[in-house]
């Protein structure tokens, strides 16, 4: 069964890599957003992905891995996503990981979990689009341009926006979403409190937070209301990937 990510408004991406006390840990996974994705550009081991599951499963929120690292594939994990970088000037995150990862893992992968994300990686300052070597100067056109091939050539699921650590050009992400015909537009980078939420909602299907989370908790959780509003149910329910949302 295709597994559907269609009605996910609000995702909190967590980072193996930084501490997290149980009550931020709790805040987030009761907060009412549709979704936890592990992850990060550095220091993810299976270690300490492992911890952050266990200590996630306590609650009862849909819990993805975004693989970046094939050392800290943990089985457990409700959907793996999987990044591929559009604009990378090396053809390894793109595919070539990938390649090396099906030679590793062969017949072990469950392949109705993995979910492929076009990245379109953004801010030339992180760490993201400086191990990935992405051309991050891209106007909108070719920033469409690039989603475009990924959503109507490759028919991936998913154009992901990534300007990790700074807010990202509203406009952009606008023109970038408007050319989509079947792919879901996750936009991450500097959501921060309500009004950013709002304003990265209002241009994409799904926001991700990430930094506000360790920075600024009360900002972090403001950022579901503003976007949930009324439909928050507490967040405690795993429900359904299999949902009939729509864009
Ligand atoms: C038994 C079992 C469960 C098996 C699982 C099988 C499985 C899932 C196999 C893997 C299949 C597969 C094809 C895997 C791909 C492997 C891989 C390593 C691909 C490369 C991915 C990639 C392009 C990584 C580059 C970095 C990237 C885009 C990471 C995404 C996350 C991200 C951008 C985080 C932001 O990072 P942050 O920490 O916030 O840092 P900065 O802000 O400083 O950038
Ligand atoms: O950490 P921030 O800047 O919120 O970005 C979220 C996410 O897109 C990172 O991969
Ligand atoms: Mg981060």
């Amino acid at each position: 069964m295709k597994q559907s990510l269609q009605s996910w408004r609000h995702v909190f991406k967590l980072d193996p890599d930084r501490p997290l006390e149980d009550e931020v840990l709790e805040a987030i996974c009761m907060s009412g957003s549709d979704a936890v994705m592990v992850g990060g550009s550095s220091g993810v081991t299976y270690e300490n992905t492992v911890d952050l599951l266990s200590r996630i499963r306590r609650f009862e929120i849909p819990c993805v891995l975004e693989v970046s690292d094939l050392e800290a594939v943990v089985p457990g994990f409700d959907l793996y996503m999987i990044p591929m970088v559009l604009n990378t000037s090396r053809s390894d995150w793109l595919v070539g990981q990938h390649a090396r990862a099906v030679e590793q893992y062969g017949y072990m992968i469950p392949w109705e979990l993995l979910v492929p994300e076009g990245y379109l990686v953004l801010n030339p300052d992180s760490t993201v689009a400086r191990v990935t070597e992405a051309t991050t100067g891209l106007d909108a056109a070719a920033a469409a341009a690039y989603a475009q091939v990924a959503d109507k050539l490759l028919q991936m699921p998913i154009i992901y926006v990534e300007y990790s650590g700074t807010f990202g050009d509203m406009e952009l992400v606008a023109d970038v979403r408007r050319c989509l015909e079947g792919a879901r537009l996750f936009y991450g980078g500097g959501i921060h409190d309500a009004e950013t939420a709002r304003r990265a909602a209002a241009v994409s299907d799904t926001i991700v937070v990430g930094n506000a989370i360790y920075s600024d908790l009360q900002g972090a959780l403001s950022t579901v209301r503003a976007v949930k509003g009324n439909s928050i149910t507490g967040g405690s329910s795993n429900g359904s990937f299999y949902g009939s949302g729509s864009r």
